[in-house]
Formats: C-alpha cells, sequence, structure tokens
C-alpha cells in the first residue's frame, strides 16, 4: 500500500494475557495480510507462551508466524537511526527506550509514531482518536490510535477471513463434534447447552454455577485451568486441573487446558453462550456471533463500571435481562433478584441475545478493521 514496510511494536505485559494477545494478534495480521516486517517487542515471554507455546523463552530473538520477536529487557540499549522501523507503536502508552527516541529523531523520515489504546464504548473516544501530540524535547509527533465500535474510532481487530470460517466451522456438526471432543469432552457433554467461562477471580462464579446445576436444562461449562479456581474447585470436589470434570445436577463443569488462540477463537464458536473478560477475548466473542457475557477488567474507582455502562447501552439496549446479568456479573448492579432467576430471564431472552449477536456483528464488519484502519491512516499524508 505504502513505502511503509517495517514496524515495531512495543508491548509491556502489565498481568494477564491480553497485553500481548492483542500485540500477538496485531502483529501477525500486519505480517500475513499486509506483508510488513513486524517486530514485536516484548517484556514477559513466558505469559506469551501460554497463548503460543512455540515462543522459546530464554530467546533475546526469535521468529514466530513471520513475526520477529525481540524480548524487551531493559529500558537501555543502543539504538541508530537505520534501526528504527517506518512505523512504531507503543502499546497502551508504555514508554520506548529513550535510545530508540533519539534514534526516531535521528532518521531522515521520521517514522509514523502511534500510541494504540485499550478499547472502550465511551463516546470521548470519538473525540480524541487520531488526535497528536509533539514531543517536548525531541519534537516527533505521535498519534493516538483508539479501537472502537463507531466509525469515528479505528475499528476492532480483525483478521481477513475471520467471519466466514467461523460460519463454516459453526455449519459443520462433524468439525465441531471433533475439536470438542480432542478437547476430551464427551457426546453427552458436546450435546448440553455449552458455555465457556472466563472471568476474573472476583466474579460470583459459584452462583452462576448453582443456577446451572438447578436448571431446568443440562449445561456442560467449560473453564480453562487456573480460572475461577476455587469456586471450579469446590464444585468439582478436587483440584481445578484440565482435564477434571465433576456432574452436580444439571451442570457439568469441566476444566479445559489454556489453548492457542486460534483454537480459543474455535472454541468461543464451538458455545452456545461465552463469559468473556478483559479486551482481546471480549471481542473475539463478538466475532463469534453468540451471546456472551463480558467481565470487565476492574479499575481504580469504579472506573470500569462507567465503561461497562457505555458497552451495554450501545449492545444491550433492548435487551435488559443481559444488562441486568451483566451489571450483577460485574458487581455494579443493584438488582434484587436472586441469581438463578436472573439466570432464567436471560435464558429465556437467549434468542434476541442471539439475533443481536449477528446483528452487531453486521454494525461492527462495517468499520473495517482496526491493523487496515491503522495503516491507512499512516499512509495518509498530513
Ligand atoms: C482462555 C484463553 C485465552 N486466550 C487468549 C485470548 C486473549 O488473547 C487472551 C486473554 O486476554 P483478555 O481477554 O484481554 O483478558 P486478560 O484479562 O487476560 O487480559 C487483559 O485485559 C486487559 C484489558 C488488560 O489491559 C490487561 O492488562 C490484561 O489483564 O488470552 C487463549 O489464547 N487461550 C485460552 O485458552
Amino acid at each position: 500500500m505504502t513505502s511503509l514496510t517495517r514496524l515495531d511494536l512495543f508491548c509491556r505485559v502489565v498481568d494477564n494475557y491480553g497485553d500481548i494477545g492483542i500485540c500477538w494478534r496485531l502483529a501477525r495480521q500486519l505480517q500475513r495480510e499486509h506483508a510488513i516486517a513486524v517486530t514485536l517487542w516484548v517484556d514477559d515471554l513466558v505469559s506469551f507462551r501460554r497463548i503460543c507455546s512455540a515462543v522459546e523463552v530464554t530467546a533475546d530473538t526469535q521468529l514466530q508466524a513471520g513475526v520477529t520477536v525481540r524480548h524487551w529487557r531493559s529500558m537501555d540499549g543502543v539504538f541508530t537511526a537505520d534501526d528504527v522501523a517506518d512505523i512504531v507503536i507503543e502499546f497502551f502508552a508504555v514508554d520506548i527506550p529513550p535510545a530508540y527516541l533519539q534514534a526516531m529523531r535521528a532518521r531522515a523520515v521520521r517514522p509514523v509514531w502511534f500510541n494504540l489504546e485499550g478499547l472502550t464504548a465511551e463516546e470521548w473516544v470519538e473525540g480524541c482518536h487520531g488526535l497528536s501530540s509533539t514531543h517536548p524535547q525531541l519534537g516527533l509527533i505521535k498519534h493516538f490510535f483508539f479501537p472502537g465500535f463507531t466509525a469515528k474510532t479505528g475499528g476492532l481487530l480483525l483478521e481477513a477471513g475471520l467471519p466466514q470460517q467461523r460460519r463454516a466451522f459453526q455449519a459443520d456438526a462433524a468439525a465441531r463434534s471433533a475439536f470438542l471432543a480432542a478437547l476430551g469432552l464427551t457426546p453427552d457433554e458436546t450435546a448440553a447447552r455449552l458455555v465457556s467461562l472466563f472471568c476474573y477471580p472476583h466474579a460470583p462464579v459459584a452462583e452462576l454455577l448453582a443456577a446451572w446445576q438447578h436448571d431446568v436444562t443440562p449445561t456442560t461449562c467449560l473453564v480453562p485451568e487456573g480460572v475461577a479456581a476455587d469456586a471450579v474447585q469446590a464444585f468439582l470436589g478436587k483440584a481445578a486441573v484440565a482435564g477434571a470434570s465433576a456432574t452436580h445436577g444439571a451442570l457439568t463443569v469441566r476444566v479445559l487446558p489454556f489453548v492457542p488462540q486460534d483454537d480459543y477463537d474455535r472454541l468461543l464458536w464451538a458455545c452456545d453462550l461465552n463469559f468473556v473478560r478483559g479486551e482481546d477475548s471480549f471481542v473475539r466473542a463478538q466475532w463469534a456471533g453468540r451471546p456472551f457475557v463480558w467481565h470487565i477488567y476492574p479499575q481504580d474507582e469504579q472506573l470500569h463500571h462507567k465503561k461497562l455502562r457505555a458497552f451495554l447501552q450501545r449492545y444491550a439496549d433492548t435487551l435488559p435481562a443481559l444488562s441486568e446479568l451483566s451489571l450483577q456479573w460485574n458487581g455494579a448492579g443493584n438488582s434484587a433478584a436472586s441469581w438463578p432467576a436472573l439466570w432464567t430471564a436471560y435464558r429465556e431472552q437467549m434468542p434476541a441475545m442471539q439475533a443481536q449477536a449477528e446483528a452487531w456483528q453486521q454494525q461492527m464488519l462495517a468499520l473495517g478493521d482496526l491493523a487496515g484502519n491503522l495503516l491507512r491512516f499512516a499512509a495518509t499524508p498530513r
């Protein structure tokens, strides 16, 4: 598309897997679909390996899926103008090494420099997306790029062909069964209402499991190892390690290993309902075209409750049972309803949830994809 052929992406893992999850997804897509030579600088290879098992945790430099991965060990380092890429992205406002910044300045043609921000449905992002600021000492210009849910934002990460792959998988009962069998599910577990559960430790998981246990319909709940460990262990009556499962009443809980990112997509596609969290799994659930419930990453001063409400306003305006359950799930509700009542109300609206999942996906597709939008922005003369 342009003469912008090299890109450096700087990622710090603050906690969990979302930081590296998003950067890894973006890096692969830029390389695969846009033939950009991407270097991903990441400070935590152990977390990276959890979502990409081929990662060598001791390597300074390695090639993974066509992306050069550099272990970002410190803020020191020696960089020349030739080391600097055409596009430089700092993810979530990380500070990049001072010597790299100096090298950016020394470059004959300055790189296009982005701060890639976190996803929020709040309205203010529309006014901030694409704004720039000038580095006070170095005179370098940095652009603020916001993912989002409207045409005035950068859109969502989405790989080419994903909606088609998703539809083909969901239309292929044999592929679904084979995928689930490979994860250890029995045919009975596969035939039940299938739910994936990915959340932070403070979610009221025990209450939700109890509601499913006493439900009229059999449910199989799939939980990645290490997630909601206390509630899952209490339900299982044994260690919540991958492969463990137990059935009480109408509910079977099965612990899954953490799977590679592409398999996690298939898991979301295979389930009837997905509980997701943070940013990346939240977006993947939207591309799965299935009902989902979001556990938002907690922030100081309950800032996350504001963000949750902003999203629910856009997504669940006509789905009160989803709003109510979501607010309670996130500790933001004031409903007097019990968990069985919240669940029953939700369950009764499942057809409407399913219709909204599809309609929302069409709405999001119209925004283009974040990687393409970012490259177009970078290539626009200004
Ligand atoms: C459960 C599972 C997830 N994953 C991937 C999907 C995602 O890329 C990643 C999980 O990332 P998330 O869904 O974003 O949730 P998360 O909670 O792991 O990540 C984050 O949330 C952000 C908002 C914060 O900024 C981060 O600091 C971080 O906490 O792990 C797998 O690859 N396999 C799995 O089995």
